[in-house]
């Protein structure tokens, strides 16, 4: 018999039935769409589990938990998405380099999607376009790391679902576990999140009004007036029209993503609907750039499901290796399937980014373009914080767009790491911070966010490229 998620004694299981090193006998409609492939394949990253028994009896729980999305939720980002690939919508996507459970309150939540809600709206005004709007949250909660030890010669923190970020070798130790928890997390973050979403949070009027207060606030703030006047005056013609009841102007969705990286987890979670496979753990997943390689296990088990997905390009992606992801990740060219996520660092985006859209687009292949300008500029600081710089985020948006004006493609996304919290983690905008500053709030569990000021700061930036 299957065992219920509340079931489960914590920390130990080993009263659970029986142990299998696989999650589940797989029904005749998993194995014809080939939901276990990926599991003879080679993996990077893999999560250093240490008894794959155990794994194995909890991805059996996960198996029959309620799931965190819905499909009907993961078909309509498809369709959004589409749209965005089109050139009709902009995609914002953002939150917490890593979420932790400790940080899973209502307080850190409300923050991160007020901050991307008010960059949406911002972001609304400068496309003239619908803004999609996802969320890092509900389920970011691996990190893949370039070294398997820290610097104190410790396991590397690999993300809350596997180990601790605490500095002792126990807590480093990676524990099965800690998938059910980031499961119960990501159901309880999604439950809040859609009922704050439907009462209130998202009035238009007020989330501008947030906006105007950051403009008054900021040391920046003359700069980014003009902006926040127009869309007061837009605001103002929908009001004089009567049109303040619109449902369209008191709610959004915001969808929920993450990489897709621990993937017992992701597997565990995916539901068959219709003989679809709909990958239930969020709406969108990605793969990251160190687990992108075509013959690997992530790029085949998410080729295996219906949702959106996007994968990461380095400096290093040729346009070929490009191209051979589209075929491979999304064999039928639907628009909104695939979303190529550029991270390529400042000084390389231009060159590096121009000859694989060009090749891309010659292909064929319907592909979502969105810009990452985190990944590709962290630096370390004098005083040994891993930290980026505002002004290399921004320059690398700008050669993002300068890229596809000169190809005539649409840049059709920004994704970043961000909270809606003061913290200290990346250097300049408008408040200047500089190295000294990190220490004083610098609360990443693993990659430096853009704090509330720097992510408006650079939607209003981005909306000012927008605008040509
Ligand atoms: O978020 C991305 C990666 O997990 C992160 O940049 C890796 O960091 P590391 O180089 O400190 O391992
Ligand atoms: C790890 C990430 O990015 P990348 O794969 O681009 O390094 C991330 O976005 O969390």
């Amino acid at each position: 018999m299957r065992q219920e998620w509340h079931q489960l004694s914590y920390p130990g299981v080993a009263s659970l039935g029986p142990q299998t090193s696989r999650p589940t006998a797989d029904s005749a409609e998993d194995q014809a769409l080939g939901l276990d492939r990926w599991r003879d394949l080679p993996r990077d990253q893999m999560p250093p589990w240490p008894d794959p028994k155990v794994v194995a009896e909890v991805c059996q729980v996960l198996d029959n938990v309620p799931s965190v999305v819905a499909p009907y939720e993961v078909d309509q980002l498809r369709e959004r998405l589409a749209q965005v690939c089109e050139g009709q919508a902009f995609l914002l996507q953002g939150g917490d380099c890593a979420e932790t459970f400790d940080a899973n309150t209502e307080s850190h939540l409300l923050a991160n999607a007020r901050t991307l809600l008010q960059m949406a709206v911002v972001l609304t005004y400068g496309a003239s376009l619908p803004v999609v709007k996802v969320a890092r949250v509900a389920g970011q909660y691996t990190k893949p790391r370039s070294s398997a030890t820290d610097a104190l010669g410790l396991p590397a923190y690999r993300g809350d679902m596997i180990n601790s970020l605490e500095t002792t070798p126990g807590a480093r130790v990676a524990d099965p576990q800690r998938m059910i928890r980031a499961y119960a997390n990501s159901a309880a973050a999604m439950n809040m999140l859609r009922a704050y979403l439907s009462g209130g949070l998202a009035d238009l009027h007020a989330v501008h009004d947030w906006n105007k207060g950051f403009v008054r606030e900021s040391p920046a703030g003359e700069r980014y007036e003009a902006i926040a006047r127009e869309i007061d005056r837009a605001l103002a013609f929908i009001r004089a029209c009567g049109m303040t009841d619109d449902e369209a102007l008191r709610t959004v969705t915001l969808y929920c993503s993450h990489e897709a990286l621990a993937l017992e987890y992701d597997r565990a979670l995916t539901r068959v609907s219709d003989s679809k496979a709909y990958g239930l753990s969020g709406h969108f997943l990605w793969i990251g750039e160190r687990t992108r390689r075509i013959d690997g296990a992530h790029v085949d088990f998410l080729s295996r499901l219906v949702n959106p997905i996007g994968v990461k390009l380095g400096p290093t992606t040729t346009p070929e290796q490009a191209i051979e992801l589209c075929e491979k990740l999304n064999p039928g060219n639907v628009p909104g399937r695939l979303t190529l996520v550029a991270r390529m660092g400042n000084h390389r985006v231009r060159d590096a980014l121009a000859p694989i859209v060009e090749k891309v687009t010659a292909a064929g292949a319907k592909v979502v373009w969105q810009c990452d300008p985190m990944h590709g500029n962290t630096h370390e600081s004098s005083n040994g914080y891993k930290t980026r710089h505002f002004d290399r985020i921004v320059d690398e948006v700008l050669g993002y767009f300068e890229v596809h004006r000169g190809l005539g493609t649409h840049p059709g996304g920004l994704h970043v790491e961000l909270t809606g919290e003061d913290v200290t983690e990346c250097l300049g905008g408008a408040q200047g911070i500089e190295d000294l500053d990190l220490p004083d709030r610098y609360e990443t569990a693993c990659d430096p966010r853009l704090n509330t000021q720097q992510s408006l700061e650079l939607a209003f930036l981005v909306a000012e490229m927008l605008r040509g």
